[in-house]
């Protein structure tokens, strides 16, 4: 079972899957092969070199130098590369920890057809913040006492940003006074166990779906 992740930033995701590859007994049968990210910084690049895992920059902005007058054009061959990148490492299932680059059809529709799923752990339930600061987003509808509970959830990933079907959603309730950095806190506990708990459906998801059709 070969896995490559997407990462953005810190990379606490990744580091929680590296773990439960590597845990004795393994809570994860899988290994990491590959680690991708679109930032030159991200601190999950060293995550991936502490633990021997290869990975690459996918640098978007080298695409818009390149075609500085059609940024849209830019995007669409960097997206194009970024599915190349991945399917030459021949991997069963894409996790998405903390990637923040919405993929279009140009990347997603090649695996597709490859038959290589991809899931992404969002910090928000379904329908409910979807896009980028999703955590500030809901912490500030409760302070206007909106809402009660927010959420987490690893969902496969269709050109629609934060739509695709669920895989795991957790509820999370939201602590009067509690102040935002220790409601991330607190989120970021669950995500480290619901990112190896969806990695590990969406794998036997898919072995049941090739047994099935074989
Ligand atoms: N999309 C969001 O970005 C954060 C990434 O954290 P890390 O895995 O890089 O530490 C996580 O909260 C994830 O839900």
């Amino acid at each position: 079972r070969r896995i490559l992740v997407l990462i953005s930033g810190n990379g606490s995701n990744l580091q929680a899957l590296i773990d439960a590859s590597r845990a004795n007994p393994s809570t994860l049968e899988a290994s990491i092969i590959h680690v991708i990210s679109n930032k030159k910084a991200a601190y999950g690049l060293k995550r991936a070199a502490n633990a021997g895992i290869p990975s690459t920059y996918h640098n978007l902005l080298a695409y818009k130098n390149k075609n500085p007058n059609n940024p849209q054009e830019a995007r669409e061959a960097y997206d194009a590369d970024l599915a190349k990148l991945i399917l030459a490492q021949t991997p069963d299932l894409v996790v998405c920890a903390g990637w923040m680059h919405i993929l279009s059809p140009t990347a997603l529709d090649p695996l597709e057809e490859a038959g290589v799923d991809i899931i992404n752990l969002h910090p928000a339930l379904p329908g409910q913040f979807d896009g980028a600061n999703a955590i500030e987003r809901a912490y500030e509808e409760f302070q206007r006492g909106e809402i009660t509970k927010t959420g987490i959830m690893i969902h496969y990933v269709i050109a629609a940003v934060d739509k695709g079907t669920p895989i795991i959603v957790r509820e999370i309730e939201m602590i009067k006074g509690e102040s935002l950095g220790d409601l991330e806190n607190r989120m970021h506990v669950v995500e480290h166990v619901e990112i190896v708990n969806g990695t590990r459906i969406a794998l036997e998801e898919r072995e049941r779906s090739k047994q099935a059709s074989e």
